[in-house]
């Protein structure tokens, strides 16, 4: 097992005055230690979006209507949504998975038809899912990251699409975490001040519903989203193996939350790539003690922070990697 203090010794005897590659040199060490080496290489980046649809966006609890949800599903396999033009930037595979959009978009070659269900049930009525679904769900990512790492990927990262997540994912929050609604609701894709008012009412109608402490994953059956099950399904699956999880905004946030409270093995696997403009973010950031790698005012989702966030990670390898020594450069190490 590597070490801390190997990956320090091995950052300190690279061609530079020590600590100079600031964040960077924090960021090399994470790799290190998640992918087990002193000299890591992030092969095949794999980005998985995740789309799902929610019972609960019939509520008003978006700017946008759910019907969005499988165009933008269709936007990806058409290649023109905003993580497209970034996952093609970045060289990296775009993995659109259905996991419960509300209307099935038929046979596509690059779709990975996985739903669940037809989007979830309204959670102000009644749960979510079944367990049988949320554990479906799980397993299902699990499998997916399982199966990009066996074929030789060693960088997963992971976006969401599904109108209405940001108040399930809100609803995650404020149960896990007990913190209030004004704390853990925010705009989403643009809810204004009334929008934004009702979006808080529904969650506290839906909280009320079902008032008795709830374990992790039965949290996720009774509020969840099939997109963000299948992302801590996906993040679970990461805790045995030698690679690190690119996680994206808001939503993905929560999931890896999640998952960590799950398995707290999840959490030195897990990168955070950026701190989104939705409202609770920050405070979730903070809270799971992560520094974002971007602050860049992003409130997209589908991955595009992680994306974003991609060059800055591989840097960091390749520097720890690939830089000379000063013994092998001769390049004199004292300060004079
Ligand atoms: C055109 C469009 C593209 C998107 N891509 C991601 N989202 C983002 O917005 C949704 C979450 O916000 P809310 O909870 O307010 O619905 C998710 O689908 C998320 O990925 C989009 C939203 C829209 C409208
Ligand atoms: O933080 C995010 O990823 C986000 C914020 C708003 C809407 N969709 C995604």
């Amino acid at each position: 097992m590597i070490t801390n203090e190997a990956l320090q010794r091995r950052l300190d005897t690279r061609t530079k005055p020590q600590g100079s590659l600031g964040a960077l040199e924090t960021l090399a060490m994470r790799i290190g230690l998640a992918l087990d080496t002193d000299t890591p290489v992030l092969r095949a980046p794999q980005m998985f979006v995740f789309a799902g649809d929610h019972g609960i966006a019939t509520d008003g609890v978006s700017a946008f209507p759910q019907a969005v949800t499988a165009q933008m599903l269709l936007n990806y396999l058409q290649g023109g949504a905003a993580i497209n033009v970034l996952a093609r930037q970045h060289g990296m595979t775009l993995n659109v998975v259905d996991a419960g959009v509300a209307t099935d978009i038929g046979e596509h070659p690059s779709l990975l038809a996985r739903a669940v269900g037809r989007s979830t049930r309204n959670f102000r009525i009644e749960p979510a899912m079944t367990p049988e679904q949320c554990a479906r769900a799980l397993d299902t990512g699990k499998t997916l990251a399982k199966d990009a790492l066996r074929q030789g990927s060693n960088a997963l990262m992971f976006g969401e699409m599904g109108i209405g997540n940001t108040a399930s994912a809100s609803m995650l929050l404020h149960r896990r975490t007990g913190w209030t609604l004004e704390e853990c609701v925010g705009r989403g894709t643009g809810l204004d001040d009334v929008g934004l008012a009702r979006k808080r009412e529904r969650l506290a109608a839906a909280s009320a519903r079902c008032p008795r402490k709830l374990a992790p994953i039965e949290t996720i059956a009774e509020f969840g989203g099939f997109e963000l099950a299948m992302i801590t399904g996906a993040l679970l699956a990461t805790a045995d193996e030698k690679c690190i999880a690119v996680i994206d905004g808001f939503a993905v946030s929560v999931s890896a939350m999640l998952a960590i409270e799950i398995d707290p093995r999840v959490r030195s696997r897990c990168i955070f790539s950026h701190c989104s403009a939705e409202h609770a973010h920050r405070q979730l950031l903070a809270h799971l003690d992560v520094k974002p790698l971007l602050d860049l005012g992003m409130r997209l989702g589908e991955g595009t922070g992680a994306a974003m966030a991609w060059p800055i990670i591989d840097a960091a390898a390749r520097l720890m990697t690939e830089m000379a020594s000063f013994e092998s450069a001769g390049v004199d190490d004292r300060a004079s």
